[in-house]
């Protein structure tokens, strides 16, 4: 007689947990300059096993240009309507991982599209990190003024209360990217259990 009890299933992984929350949607990082959307969110697409696009490097891409010289040739009006429409054009033929630019949930036209888009997430960091991770580059237009960590302190201040709409926010804390990466799975794994990631 063959057995026909049904044997009994793996656990489900991190991953596959956390790729639950999304239910077949993008899953998109916000927040300011610094925070990690770039570099946080290019592992979690690895450990989601789905693809990553970084919409800076797709504007960068698609115009040929770095995002400095856009700034400086047409200007920040430019540069966010041209962010909208790649943006819109990302997440509609999607579902990826996509790490967008600090100011474009601000813009909010954007943040309509981010919205109905797929599932938000703010990484939240303090002043502090921020600054000593910007602080290494200077490819980031709106911090070449006379004082760019008061700059990055008001931008802050302005901006905080917009990035508390995204639909799940996460700590960026100063630990390694991986660890960092593991903590965001694990967040999106709670929600999804929790039946809380609409
Ligand atoms: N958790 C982290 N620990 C250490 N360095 C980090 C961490 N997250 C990001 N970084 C580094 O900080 C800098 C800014 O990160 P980035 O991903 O470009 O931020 P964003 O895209 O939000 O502006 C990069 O050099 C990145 O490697
Ligand atoms: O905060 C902003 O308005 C900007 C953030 C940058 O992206 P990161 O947040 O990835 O640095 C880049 O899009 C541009 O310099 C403008
Ligand atoms: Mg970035």
């Amino acid at each position: 007689m063959p057995d026909l009890v049904t044997p009994p299933t793996e656990p489900l992984t991190l991953s596959e947990r956390a790729r639950a929350a999304l239910r077949g949607r993008n899953l998109i990082f916000v927040g300011l300059m610094g925070a990690g959307k770039s570099a946080i969110g290019r592992i979690v697409a690895q450990q989601l096993a789905m693809p990553f696009v970084d919409t800076d490097a797709e504007i960068e891409r698609v115009s040929r240009m770095t995002i400095p010289e856009l700034f400086a040739a047409y200007g920040e009006a430019e540069f966010r309507a041209l962010e909208t429409r790649v943006i819109e054009r990302l997440l509609k033929s999607g579902p990826r991982v996509v790490s967008t630019g600090g100011g474009a949930f601000i813009n909010e036209r954007t943040r309509a599209v981010i919205r109905s888009g797929g599932l938000s997430l703010w990484l939240r960091a303090d002043l502090d990190v921020l600054w000593d991770r910007v602080n290494k580059r200077d490819n980031r237009p709106l911090l070449k003024t006379e004082n760019p960590k008061q700059t990055l302190e008001n931008l802050m201040h302005q901006r905080y209360p917009i990035y508390a709409e995204a639909d799940v926010t996460v700590e960026s804390r100063d630990i390694r990217k991986d660890a960092m990466a593991q903590e965001v799975l694990a967040i999106l794994a709670a929600l999804a259990e929790e039946g809380k990631a609409q």
